[in-house]
């Protein structure tokens, strides 16, 4: 049994059909890049796996049970920007997560308990190199810094799954490179499952064990909201690398032309 299962998954919004027949498997501590044309449907897909939003018809099992339908603590989730609460500390941000689950009508923990939440979240913070600025207002972070916090605020929730849409898609080029690394490192010491959109395919080449690709197979030129996006190359990373390079590289310009593909470079 798979970690996670897609069955024959549709999203439509009114007349227009997002994504059909989704179909695919994938198993714990995997990481997918999503890629594909603009508005094909990739962060619908994420906010599925998340529990935002339930698809039209099929269904997404998490270890062979459906997945919740809200939001919860087995999946964590990172936007591009403005996922963190500007009226907190850098510190507060992240305790937050462990704070509201325990004390709802408060949203605020007290002796003991708020000392070890802010113990843990420190503990994160310093894990993501943000451990100088724990009492700093996210104003007074720069993007990549932004992005730091909002992976620990993910991060501290424990999940099993991390749901990253275009995170670092803000960000410079160095800064970007550095999120990588940390990504990486972080990945490996957790084994988490990740899913994570990107327009930049040699981000997705680089950081991902598996690239998905999104794209539409049917097309009605007369229609064009009738027919929704599906996975249509589904690209071993890690297995051989050269087949994967020449796998991506082989990609019709139909599905890569919107994508910045600079150079397939090597993994970090
Ligand atoms: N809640 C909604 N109601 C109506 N239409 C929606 C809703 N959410 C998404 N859509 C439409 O679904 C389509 C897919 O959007 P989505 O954001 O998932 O695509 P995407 O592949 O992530 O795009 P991009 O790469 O540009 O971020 C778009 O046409 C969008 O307008």
């Amino acid at each position: 049994m798979s970690f996670i299962q897609v069955k024959n998954l549709w999203q439509e919004y009114g007349d227009q059909v997002v994504l059909e027949r989704l179909n695919l498997r994938v198993e714990e501590g995997e990481f997918c890049t999503l890629v594909g044309a603009s508005g094909c449907g990739k962060s619908t897909f994420l906010r599925m796996l998340l529990g935002q939003e339930r698809p039209s018809r099929g269904q997404i099992l998490l270890d062979g049970a459906p997945l919740p339908g809200e939001p919860d603590a087995s999946r964590g989730v990172v936007f591009q920007r403005y996922s963190v609460f500007p009226h907190l500390s850098v510190r507060d941000n992240v305790a937050l997560g462990l704070e509201l689950p325990r004390s709802p009508l408060l949203g605020r923990l007290f002796g003991g308990a708020k000392r070890e939440a802010r113990e843990r979240a420190a503990e994160i913070l310093a894990k993501v190199g943000l451990g100088h600025a724990l009492d700093k207002y996210p104003a007074q972070l720069s993007g990549g810094m932004q992005q730091r916090l909002a992976i620990a605020q993910a991060l501290i929730m424990k999940p099993r799954v991390l749901l990253l849409d275009e995170p670092f898609g803000a960000l410079d080029p160095g800064i970007r490179k550095d999120m990588h690394a940390l990504l990486l490192e972080l990945w490996r010491e957790t084994r988490l499952t990740v899913f994570m959109v990107t327009h930049d395919l040699s981000e997705g080449f680089t950081l991902g064990t598996r690239l998905l690709v999104f794209d539409k197979v049917r097309h009605d030129p007369q229609s064009p909201n009738t027919y929704g996006a599906r996975v249509t190359y589904d690209i071993p990373l890690n297995d051989d690398r050269r087949a994967a390079r020449a796998a991506v590289a082989a990609l019709p310009p139909a599905v890569t032309g919107g994508l910045q593909s600079d150079s397939l470079g090597a993994r970090a």
